[in-house]
């Protein structure tokens, strides 16, 4: 069984006058790979016709049928299978009645769920519904992209998965992306109703998402990495070059790209990540009115959010998304929200402090006080960004006396930083800036480089670039330009360094990061 497009039929879905025999037969066209006849309303007579005439469509095209709920039904028209809800027919009673060779799927909403399908020994589970949807009338909470991720841990790796529940072409690739496991393990394919029942065009569509779903499914884990290192881009750029010379060339190249980036933070860093922006040769936007955010996620090339809520829209527009989870450690609400925004947007990088990260990643080693951590850090720091990275999909910075960055594979220590960086306010808040400075500026060069249009999802990526090199690069901006700022005989504390340290960013040039550029791979 191929489970990668799996349409689940809904009649009184289709848009007015459309014959459902005919949208089916053009969503086969369009590459659906396995079809689920389900009909909650109709006669057993009307139910049985319905899924004889599905199933001779669908081996024109060798496309198996799925009869949803009725095993009586799947026994009349010699289904492949049965799809079995939670209080549907008992398992172990349908797999007594059916063929030996009959698939039995099961939709599952827990970790709980997964485990006792495991110990069943289903053949594939639906896990959802991953996003509202009114195709159904949902009993529970929707799950979220974290919540596939969490069942598919649970759940025995000999058993398929498909996700299912309000999957659009707009968030599939959010989807995809989100939910995966710890392990790496992913979904085998999308469940969809109502994004190509109700298509005035289902073989396009289908061929759009199933583009988009092959092209991930393809992908080895870690799937949000990109291949390699970049392609050499500018002459400084050799193809073999280290990542300090990586860096090097990448501060070069942002300043004749000037990316715009979109920024909302607190009021008390907005004029300084303002001017950290300027010093690094792009230009910010501290918008953060919502009704402008999908408008403005087209035009600008990352953003930076520490706790709003518009993190779709740059998801939508394949935008880099930096998060900088301000404080999340002092507060349940904070926390809570956190996690909520998580579930909602793919994040591209995590920037934190020792409390933030901890919070995040649910340690309770380093502890906070208001915005600050206190304490001597973790005892294994790479460990940590390492795992938060694998768990979130992304990249994860962990700011203090030395930086740590991982994205789930390699770790990587930069020890740059100095007391007087750590001595103003909002400093923490300038290395996202920097890094968001510079995952726009990647996105756009990878872009142009791979010649991948402005928003192309069927290629199964959220960003485009190696947004390690960026957070890297964003993180030795900030700290070699603080190194040079402190060394001058003009600064003498924090309020001189500040205005010195926007000079330097402003001066930075290759040469000072070659020169200057503590970094250690750890793996
Ligand atoms: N104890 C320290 N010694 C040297 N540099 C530091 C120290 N603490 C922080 N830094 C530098 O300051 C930057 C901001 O980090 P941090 O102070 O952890 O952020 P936040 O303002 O979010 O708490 C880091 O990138 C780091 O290089
Ligand atoms: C059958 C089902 N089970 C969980 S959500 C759902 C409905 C999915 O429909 P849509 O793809 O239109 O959201």
């Amino acid at each position: 069984m191929d489970y990668s497009l799996y349409l689940v039929t809904g009649r009184h879905l289709l848009p007015p006058g459309v014959d459902y025999y005919e949208s089916l037969e053009e969503s086969l066209k369009g590459g659906v790979t396995v079809v689920q006849v389900r009909e909650k309303t109709e006669d057993t007579r009307a139910f049985v016709e319905i899924a004889k005439r599905t199933q001779e469509i669908c081996s024109r095209y060798k496309v198996p049928v799925i009869i949803n709920d009725r095993i009586d039904v799947a026994l009349a028209i010699n289904a492949v299978g049965v799809h079995l809800g939670q209080t549907d027919m008992p398992y172990e009673t349908a797999r007594q009645l059916l063929p030996e060779s009959a698939v039995i799927g099961l939709s599952v909403s827990s970790p709980e769920e997964a485990r006792t399908a495991s110990k069943l020994g289903v053949d594939y589970v639906g896990i959802g519904p991953i996003w509202w949807t009114t195709s159904k009338t949902l009993q529970k909470d929707v799950i979220g992209v974290r919540g596939v991720g969490a069942i598919l841990s649970a759940l025995s790796p000999q058993i398929k998965a498909v996700g299912i529940g309000g999957v659009k072409q707009n968030n599939l690739i959010r989807t995809l992306h989100g939910g995966v496991a710890v392990s790496g393990r992913g979904l085998d394919g999308i469940a969809v109703i109502s994004e190509i029942v109700s298509s005035p065009d289902p073989c396009t569509t289908a061929q759009r998402l199933l583009r988009t779903i092959l092209s991930f499914i393809e992908r080895p884990f870690p799937h949000f990495l990109f291949p390699p290192w970049p392609l050499p881009f500018s002459p400084t750029h050799t193809p073999n070059a280290n990542l300090t010379q990586r860096v090097a060339s990448l501060i070069d190249d942002t300043r004749s790209l000037t990316p715009l980036v979109h920024q909302i933070t607190n009021a008390v860093a907005m004029t300084q990540s303002a001017n950290v922006t300027l010093a690094l040769g792009a230009s910010p936007i501290m918008a953060t009115a919502p009704a402008e955010m999908e408008d403005l996620s087209k035009a600008t090339s990352a953003l930076l959010v520490n706790f709003g809520t518009i993190g779709h829209s740059a998801n939508r527009s394949g935008k880099p998304l930096v998060f900088d989870p301000v404080a999340v450690g002092a507060t349940t609400h904070r926390q809570k929200t956190a996690h909520e925004l998580l579930n909602t947007w793919q994040a591209t990088v995590i920037k934190g402090n020792a409390a933030e990260i901890g919070a995040l990643s649910g340690l309770k080693e380093v502890t906070s006080r208001g915005v600050d951590s206190v304490g001597p850090g973790f005892s294994d720091p790479g460990e940590v960004v390492k795992a938060l990275a694998l768990r979130e999909r992304c990249i994860v910075v962990l700011t203090g006396a030395d930086d740590w960055i991982s994205d789930g594979q390699s770790i990587i220590k930069c020890s740059n930083g100095n007391l007087l960086l750590a001595g103003i306010t909002a400093s923490g808040c300038i290395v996202g800036t920097a890094i968001a400075t510079y995952c726009g500026a990647i996105n756009i060069l990878t872009r142009k480089h791979s010649k991948v249009p402005a928003v192309d999802h069927g290629n199964g990526r959220l960003v485009h670039g190696d947004m390690l090199l960026a957070s890297v690069t964003g993180v030795l901006a900030i700290t070699v330009a603080a190194e040079m700022a402190a060394e001058r005989p003009d600064v003498h504390g924090t309020g001189t360094f500040l205005p010195a340290l926007i000079d330097e960013l402003g001066r930075l040039a290759p040469n000072h990061i070659l020169a200057r550029a503590k970094v250690a791979h750890i793996t």
